[in-house]
C-alpha cells in the first residue's frame, strides 16, 4: 500500500525573545507582504530592528514566545493520528513561513519521502496572497522534485465542521458571561487586516471572511447582533476598516456593555489574539465603559476543527 502526506502551512512565530527580530526580518523580506522594488533586504533589516523592541515587550506579556508553534504542532499530531486511524499511512508535516520549522525543512521531507499524493493544506481558512499565496510561493521556491503529486487546497471559509468548531467556541465563551446579560451580548468578529490595495487587486480574503461570519451566524440562527472589524494594521497604507479598537469604542458609545470578540481569521492563539485582543484592546474596552469583554479562545485543539482538516484531506484525495 502507498503512503500519502499532508503539509500544513502556517505563519510561525518567535520561539524566544531573541528570535523576535529575525522572525520580523523574515516577514518584512517577503515580497508577498511588502513589495519593495529595490533593497528589500535593507528595508527588512531596518524595519525589523526598529520594530523589534516594541514587539519584544508584547511577547514578554504572553510568555516570552508565540503560542502558535505549540498549537500548530498539536493540530499536526491530532490530524496525523486521525488520518492514520483510516488504516492507510499518512505523514503530516508543518511548513512555517517566517520561523521554525521552516518551509524548506518540510520540502526536503517530501522530496525524500516517496509519497503518492501530498495534500497542501493551509491553516488559513481564507485565501490571501499575503498568507496562503505567500506560503505556496515559498514552497515553489524551496521544493525540488516532481510536481504532479500535489493537491492544493487554498480556502475553506464555510466548511461545515470549521463553522461548527467556531460556534462551539462562541457558545463556550457565552457561558463565561454573567447569566443575566447573555442576551445583551454583541458578537465582534475581528480579522487580521490587509492593505486595501490588495482587495482592489482582487484578493478574495475579506469576502471570504464575510462568508465565514455569515455562515457562523446562520448556523446559530442569528442569536445576537454581530459586527465585522479588522485588526493588526502595520505601516502607513490604508487598511481594511473598521479597525477593531474603533469598533469597540463605537459599540460602547451606543450604550452596549457586553462584547464577545471572535478572532475570525485565526485558527490558534498567538500574539494577535493573546496580546492585541486580550490585553491591548481590553484596556480600550475598560476605558470606554464595557462591563464584560471576553475574547474567544482560538480553535487550537478543537476536535471539530481537526475533523474539518481531516475531511478536507480525505475528500480531496482520489479514491484508492
Ligand atoms: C490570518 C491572516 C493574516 C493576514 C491576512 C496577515 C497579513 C499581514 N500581516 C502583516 C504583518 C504582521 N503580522 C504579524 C503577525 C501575525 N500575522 C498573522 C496572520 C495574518 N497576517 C498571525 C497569525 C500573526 C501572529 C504570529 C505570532 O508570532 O504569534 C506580525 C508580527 C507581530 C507584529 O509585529 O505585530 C507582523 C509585522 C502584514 C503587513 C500583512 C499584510 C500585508
Ligand atoms: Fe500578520
Ligand atoms: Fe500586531
Amino acid at each position: 500500500m502507498g503512503k500519502n502526506a499532508v503539509v500544513l502551512f502556517n505563519l510561525g512565530g518567535p520561539d524566544s525573545l531573541d528570535s523576535v527580530e529575525p522572525f520580523l526580518y523574515n516577514l518584512f523580506q517577503d515580497p508577498d507582504i511588502f513589495k519593495i522594488p529595490v533593497g528589500q533586504k535593507l528595508f527588512a533589516k531596518i524595519i525589523s530592528s526598529r520594530r523589534a523592541p516594541k514587539v519584544v515587550e508584547e511577547y514578554k506579556l504572553i510568555g516570552g514566545k508565540s503560542p502558535i508553534n505549540e498549537w500548530t504542532e498539536r493540530q499536526r499530531s491530532m490530524l496525523e493520528e486521525k488520518l492514520n486511524q483510516t488504516g492507510s499511512r499518512y505523514d503530516v508535516y508543518t511548513a512555517m513561513r517566517y520561523w521554525k520549522p521552516f518551509t524548506e525543512e518540510a520540502a526536503k521531507k517530501i522530496e525524500s519521502g516517496n509519497y503518492d499524493k501530498v495534500v497542501m493544506l493551509p491553516l488559513y481558512p481564507h485565501y490571501s496572497i499575503t498568507t496562503t499565496g505567500s506560503s505556496f510561493n515559498e514552497w515553489k521556491r524551496k521544493y525540488r522534485g516532481p510536481e504532479d503529486k500535489f493537491i492544493y487546497i487554498d480556502h475553506y471559509p464555510t466548511h461545515e465542521k470549521y463553522i461548527a468548531a467556531l460556534n462551539q467556541r462562541i457558545d463556550e465563551t457565552i457561558e463565561r458571561f454573567p447569566e443575566d446579560v447573555r442576551d445583551k451580548i454583541h458578537l465582534v468578529f475581528s480579522a487580521h487586516g490587509t492593505p486595501v490595495y490588495l482587495v482592489k487587486k482582487g484578493d478574495p480574503y475579506s469576502l471570504q471572511i464575510k462568508e465565514t461570519m455569515e455562515a457562523v451566524m446562520k448556523a446559530r440562527n442569528y442569536s445576537h447582533p454581530y459586527h465585522l472589524c479588522f485588526q493588526s494594521k502595520v505601516g502607513p497604507q490604508k487598511w481594511l476598516e473598521p479597525a477593531t479598537d474603533d469598533m469597540i469604542k463605537k459599540l460602547a458609545s451606543e450604550g452596549h456593555k457586553h462584547l464577545l470578540v471572535i478572532p475570525v481569521s485565526f485558527v490558534s492563539d498567538h500574539i494577535e489574539t493573546s496580546f492585541e485582543l486580550d490585553i491591548e484592546y481590553r484596556h480600550v474596552a475598560d476605558e470606554c465603559g464595557i462591563e464584560n469583554y471576553f475574547v474567544m479562545t482560538g480553535l487550537n485543539d478543537s476536535p471539530l476543527f481537526i475533523e474539518a482538516l481531516y475531511d478536507l484531506v480525505i475528500k480531496n484525495l482520489p479514491p484508492e
